[in-house]
């Protein structure tokens, strides 16, 4: 299964909404329809809204019908309004500067005609490195993973997450292909049930052991010696190591901690953001409170009760074992180890 696929005018995107009982297909043709598609997580994961993001940039160039003189005032919007999907996912912001320079370097040589190709080719080339980087990424943290591990991970990391293999299911996926008789503990991660919804989905398909868990067993299960590893996702993570992924991660790190279970955090490089020094800069998103009021448009809270439904969390970077990126492991100090990883 793919999240998103280039058709060589529009983009194709996996509904992710409706899985995993509804497999429905969606054609993205303009900007506008890649923010909403974004902003209502039809597309989700932080590579692969960064790879969205930078397809809708793409499909604005190509709705443009000024005649030039306008065109960095339209795409500025069209920027804007990409950029206003989602707060958290750096690799969104990161893609759209990749697209941004890109737009620049041929407006500057006056060639307009071929902008709307290079764009495409740009946007492409974003989704290939991604593909690639995830491919590294597993392969780096099948070294950590050992013969029958149990490992606990949280949300969904996989190929609907990104465009294509995963970030944390990417390396339980490269573990499983390496003969590693390995075992997943799901975390449902509500509210929006990514967990249950898509990594369960995503392993059985790969037919890769699986035990599904609401968020709440994680402390009993490490209490018990189930669970020999923690392995999560990234939506940005700061100079110091501190990292935003989705709520429910910081509870898993101090949990694992207290029962000194390594924890992992596995991301491409385009997560890391050297620009904010510490996790309190990441901006987190809050999302409608109706995501916590219902479960797959069942009402479970009476309308007067408040509900708070911050859509991520901030894991400090001393519950976190190791990140483990496409250029190899990042260990502790982060605030040095990082930057030398970068610049490899
Ligand atoms: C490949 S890491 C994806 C990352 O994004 C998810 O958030 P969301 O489902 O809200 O887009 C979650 O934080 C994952 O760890």
């Amino acid at each position: 299964m793919k999240a998103l696929q280039w058709q060589g005018d529009h983009l194709l995107i996996l509904d992710q909404t409706k899985l995993p009982f509804v497999e429905q297909y969606r054609e993205i043709h303009s900007y506008k329809e890649m923010a909403e598609a974004i902003k209502n997580m039809e597309v989700r994961g932080a590579p692969a809204i960064g790879a969205a993001a930078a397809y809708g940039f793409a499909l604005g160039a190509a709705e443009y019908r000024g005649s030039g003189e306008d065109f960095k005032d339209y795409m500025d919007e069209v920027r804007a309004v990409l950029e206003g999907t989602r707060p958290t996912a750096v690799n969104l912001f990161w893609a759209l500067r990749k697209m941004e320079d890109k737009f620049r370097e041929f407006l500057n040589m006056n060639d307009i005609g071929n902008i709307r190709a290079a764009l495409i080719n740009e946007a492409n080339e974003i989704a290939e490195d991604d593909r690639r980087m995830n491919k590294r990424i597993g392969e780096y943290g099948n070294t950590l993973i050992p013969e029958k591990a149990n490992i606990l991970t949280h949300c969904n990391t996989g190929s609907l997450a990104t465009v294509e293999f995963g970030t944390a299911l990417g390396i339980i996926r490269t573990a499983h292909e390496s003969g590693k008789k390995i075992h997943v503990f799901a975390g449902e991660t509500r509210p929006l049930l990514q967990g249950a919804r898509l990594t369960a989905w995503e392993l059985l398909q790969d037919q890769i052991p699986l035990t599904l868990i609401t968020d709440n067993m994680a402390g009993y299960l490490m209490q018990q010696g189930k669970v020999d590893m923690v392995i999560v996702g990234a939506d940005r993570i700061a100079a110091n190591g501190d990292t935003a992924n989705k709520i429910g991660t910081y509870s898993l790190a101090v949990l694992a901690a207290a029962h000194q279970i390594p924890f992992y955090v596995a991301a491409p490089t385009t997560t890391i953001d050297l620009k904010i020094s510490g996790g309190d800069e990441i901006p987190v998103e809050e999302r409608d409170d109706q995501e916590v009021r219902k479960i797959m448009d069942v009402r479970i809270v009476p309308d007067e009760v408040s509900v708070y439904n911050p859509a991520f969390d901030i894991t400090l970077a001393k519950y976190i074992t190791g990140i483990i990126t496409e250029k190899g492991i990042i260990s502790p100090p982060y605030s040095v180890n990082m930057v030398k990883m970068l610049v490899r």
